[in-house]
């Protein structure tokens, strides 16, 4: 059985996309952080993402449409209790708040997957990104130690809390997902079989976000997280008070998900799309910055097990349909995206 850790350990990460900007040093952003104006224009759009609330009776259909039609909704009344939340953002806080040299203790290493530093994406892109961020697979022990040598055990417990939090959440939303779509049970057996008790078998992440204040974003000119798919089945992002993600809508262009009070917004990653044989797209997204106030997001993705095979469910979705991708293992694809990024899902095309 192959672990997420190991599927990383395999691909070479380059050394100078690893490390943020010292934030405490550089406080506007250099020529190579500056993106075209082209790049970053948003649409003003101002319909916005569906709300979703989970105790409806109808939920399950409003899911299915949202992702039909948006691939993303915001999800209230979802059971995760606002203490857990807090608590995450706290830890968030104080985490980021470290001096530049302390959080250097945990960097991300060229083969690994956990740690501080700029996001997998940022090798993807010739300018730089405007973000610090962390990544949790399983028990973060190791690193909190380093960060916090007598008071490591709060960050941990938290952490841990939240992820099996998540994976119940992300469970019975997937199950529901598929359920309403007509795929059996028999043809999820997979869900629910990871055990986040031992990290061998650890099928999910945990990303934490922090974007700076860029004193300089009048334009909107400096990237937070560059526009990118997610490669998970499911993603569920808690983002604060401050506006900052977009998505890209066809015909439309950047549109604003605008923060709500006690909501997950909720989008399927190219996983997703590959099962339901494109019925469902994976959502173009991105962060862009603030100008004076630190924003701070954190996004829980889950994948099946690294071996399961993805084929698109042809029967139950699109009855009759033949399969517009070639099947593959889960760790299959995560190369493909590592060679391939925004041309994954067209390379595995049949
Ligand atoms: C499970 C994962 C998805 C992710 C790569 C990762 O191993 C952990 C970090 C995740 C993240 C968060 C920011 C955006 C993203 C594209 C990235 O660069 O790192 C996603 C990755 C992904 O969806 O491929
Ligand atoms: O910060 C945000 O709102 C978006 C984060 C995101 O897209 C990610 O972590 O994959
Ligand atoms: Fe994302």
């Amino acid at each position: 059985m192959s672990t997420m850790n190991e599927i990383y350990e395999s691909h070479l990460y380059p050394s100078d996309r690893i490390v943020p900007v010292d934030f405490e040093a550089v406080r506007t952003a250099p020529e190579s952080y500056v993106w075209p104006k082209s790049d970053v224009f948003s649409s003003g759009e101002q319909s916005s993402v569906p709300v979703i609330d989970l105790m409806d009776p109808n939920a399950t259909e409003h899911i299915r449409q949202a992702l039909e039609t948006w691939g993303v909704f915001q999800l209230l009344n979802h059971g995760i209790s606002s203490s857990l939340i807090e608590e995450v953002e706290n830890e968030i806080r104080r985490l980021f708040a470290l001096p530049a040299q302390q959080k250097l203790k945990v960097l991300r290493s060229t083969h690994g997957s956990t740690g501080y530093g700029l996001p997998r994406i940022a090798k993807n892109f010739s300018q730089h990104l405007w973000h610090e961020g962390f990544t949790v697979m399983g028990s973060p022990v190791d690193h909190a130690r380093k960060l916090w040598p007598h008071d490591y055990e709060r960050f941990c417990d938290v952490m841990e809390n939240y992820q099996k939090a998540m994976k119940g959440l992300a469970e019975r939303l997937i199950r529901l997902i598929f359920l309403s779509l007509g795929i059996c049970d028999e043809e999820i057996r997979w869900l629910g079989s990871s055990d986040d008790s031992g990290s061998n078998n650890i099928t999910a992440a945990l990303q934490l976000n922090s974007y700076p204040p860029c004193p300089d974003p009048d334009d909107g000119q400096v990237m937070g997280l560059g526009p990118h798919t997610d490669t998970s089945l499911i993603t569920i992002l808690r983002q604060g008070d401050i506006n900052g993600l977009e998505i890209f809508k066809d015909g439309v262009g950047w549109i604003l998900v605008p923060p709500l009070a006690g909501a997950f917004v909720v989008n399927l990653g190219d996983l997703f799309q590959i099962l339901s044989n494109a019925r469902f797209r994976s959502v173009i997204h991105r962060a862009v910055v603030n100008g004076t106030r630190q924003r701070y997001s954190f996004a829980y993705f889950y994948d099946p097990p690294m071996d399961f095979v993805l084929s698109p469910f042809c029967n139950g979705l699109n009855s009759g349909q033949a399969p517009r991708y070639r099947s593959m293992t889960v760790k299959d694809y995560i190369s493909v995206k590592f060679n391939n990024f925004m041309t994954a899902l067209s390379s595995i095309e049949i």
